[in-house]
């Protein structure tokens, strides 16, 4: 079999790559458009041939790209535009029904100069189509941070999980130690719960459960503030920068808000008939060691003293527990 000569094979490879390839001279004028800019500009060949590069596609003129052809003539630099900070300087569509939302395709541009005998200066411009490839980005963007949430929220009740709070409980302590400044923990507790699941049923103690964390949640007002399911009927608040004065108020607002969902609960060991919980309250002052562990337990002690003294009440750790 005869090999075919190298210039048509050549011209016939340019017309079928799936990139765009432009050439221009040192006047900027298009020497070379192949098949693949005319399917996706929507400028044939006879168009753009002879044409100045920057009056054929005005939006071009002071741009990235007319800098980077002008480094390629002038300096022989090539440049790679990249796709994350010129996400479409050509006004390139992947199909009819993009042209039609005014939807560009997402490029990634290459250019580089050409020398083509001894004094005879080109630019080579290759574009490819990465739209695919910067959805599918997204897509892997989005889907990480789904799981992120998932990992660090609670499934049931959509406020932060155990590992959420103690990787927060961790980084606010050792934010007071290095401010100088205080942090509070409330641990709450539903009271008589497991007689509530008992009677009314494990699927309405779980809505019981969605009712409580989000009348708490909608009182933490500061972002800095966090709400965490920290196990079964067990939350968690951490409230960096508040002293104990300050808890103890957002303590009795939170232990309000609970009373006022009036949740029926007959079943209780004591006089109040519905949903109540029970505080403790800690706060970790700027003189005692950042042991996070340490305040929790302070706060799960007060918690258990409220429990002790009849529930439905809110108790504070002494101040260096
Ligand atoms: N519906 C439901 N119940 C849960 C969930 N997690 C834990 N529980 C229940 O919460 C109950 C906790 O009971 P206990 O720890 O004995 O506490 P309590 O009955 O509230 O008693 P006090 O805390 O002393 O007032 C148990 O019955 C658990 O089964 C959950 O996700 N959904």
């Amino acid at each position: 079999m005869s090999s075919p000569s190298r210039l048509p094979l050549l011209e016939s490879v340019l017309e079928a790559v799936s990139l765009g390839v432009i050439v221009i001279d040192d006047a900027r004028r298009v020497v070379l458009w192949n098949k693949w800019m005319s399917r996706h500009s929507g400028c044939d060949a006879h168009k753009a041939l002879g044409a100045d590069l920057f009056e054929l596609l005005p939006e071009l003129r002071g741009g990235r790209v007319e800098m980077a052809v002008t480094q390629a003539l002038t300096n022989h630099f090539s440049s790679l535009l990249s796709p994350t900070l010129n996400r479409a300087p050509f006004p390139l569509y992947s199909d009819p029904a993009a042209l039609g939302r005014g939807e560009r395709m997402q490029q990634a541009v290459a250019i580089t100069p050409l020398a083509v005998g001894d004094d005879a200066r080109y630019c080579l411009i290759q574009l490819n189509d990465v739209s695919m490839a910067a959805s599918r980005e997204k897509l892997l963007r989005e889907q990480t941070e789904k799981l992120r949430m998932q990992t660090f929220s609670d499934g049931l009740t959509g406020v932060a999980n155990r590992r959420a709070f103690d990787v927060a409980i961790d980084r606010e302590v050792r934010r007071a130690k290095r401010n100088g400044t205080v942090v509070s923990l409330l641990m709450i507790d539903i009271d008589y719960f497991k007689p509530y699941n008992d009677h009314y049923g494990h699927q309405q103690g779980d809505q019981c459960l969605i009712q409580v964390s989000s009348a708490l949640q909608a009182l933490l007002q500061r972002s800095v503030d966090m709400l965490a399911r920290y196990g079964g009927e067990e939350f968690a608040v951490i409230l960096p920068d508040n002293d104990k004065h300050q808890a103890l108020h957002m303590a009795q607002a939170l232990h309000a808000r609970v009373l006022d969902l009036a949740i029926p609960h007959e079943h209780t060991g004591g006089p109040v008939k519905q949903i109540t919980v029970s505080i403790g309250v800690a706060t970790l002052l700027p003189g005692q060691p950042a042991d996070p562990a340490a305040l929790i337990g302070a706060a799960d002690q007060a918690l258990y003293a409220a429990k002790r003294q009849g529930r439905n009440r809110i108790v504070a750790a002494p101040a260096e527990y």
